[in-house]
């Protein structure tokens, strides 16, 4: 579960990106964060990631309080997340197979059982016949589906994407979001910032807007 009760975030600088926010996600719901640009939703994102702290209000994310989370829990907060963000970028002398490796070679795992890992998480999001290929071969689209998989690989309970049809067609944004939905089906909670709500139309999912770093509905 992720609940924010009174979550305020200013930025140092005095900028108040996040105004009193309460929320509340089910573990298992599937919740598209809109707004306009500036509205808070990458910021959001952030906080429940731990990236950002919150300036007062509390923040529960797995029975976690974030607000008193030491630094050396954070890594055990991430295991359990599994994160989309416009910074985290592929590695282009890698191939699809390694830039998915990679998380689950960070973390000491097994070789064989990563492989067989990997391979599922490409499976999921329909590359596992460009297993070999170097990500710059693959479409946009494309691309961004092997960062999803990099980011289920380890399993995570919960999933965030922070703009993740941005610069896409809209055909690939919906093939996107489909890979989203086939996620929460099988009981991941997902969580998608977008500003593109004509996407939305034809992806059902609870709505959560952003104005001005408040909520509105
Ligand atoms: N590290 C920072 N330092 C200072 N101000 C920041 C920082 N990060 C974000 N902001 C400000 O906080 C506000 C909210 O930013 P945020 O990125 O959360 O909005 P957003 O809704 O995701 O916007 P966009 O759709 O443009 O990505 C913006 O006005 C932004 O300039």
């Amino acid at each position: 579960m992720i609940s924010f009760s009174h979550v305020y975030k200013r930025y140092p600088g005095g900028y108040e990106a996040l105004k009193d926010v309460t929320l509340t996600i089910a573990p298992g719901e599937l919740v598209y964060i809109t707004g306009h640009s500036g509205a808070g939703k990458t910021t959001l994102l952030k906080l429940v990631a731990a990236i950002e702290r919150p300036t007062s209000g509390s923040i529960i994310v797995n029975g976690q309080n974030l607000a008193q989370l030491r630094r050396s829990a954070i890594p055990y907060l991430r295991r359990n997340l599994g994160l989309v963000f416009q910074d985290q970028k592929l590695l282009f002398d890698r191939s699809v197979f390694d830039n998915v490796m990679l998380p689950l070679e960070v973390s000491g795992f097994d070789r064989r059982e990563a492989a067989r890992r990997v391979r599922a998480a490409l499976d999921k999001v329909g590359l596992l016949n460009r297993e070999k290929a170097l990500p710059i071969t693959l479409s946009g689209g494309e691309q961004q589906r092997l960062a999803i998989a990099r980011a289920v690989v380890g399993r995570p309970s919960i999933l965030l994407a922070d703009e993740p049809t941005g610069n896409l067609d809209t055909a690939y944004a919906h093939e996107i979001l489909d890979v989203f939905a086939a996620f929460n089906r099988v009981g991941v909670t997902v969580l998608v910032a977008t500003h593109d709500e004509a996407i939305l139309r034809s992806h059902p999912g609870r709505v959560v807007t952003l104005k001005q770093g408040e909520l509105v509905a």
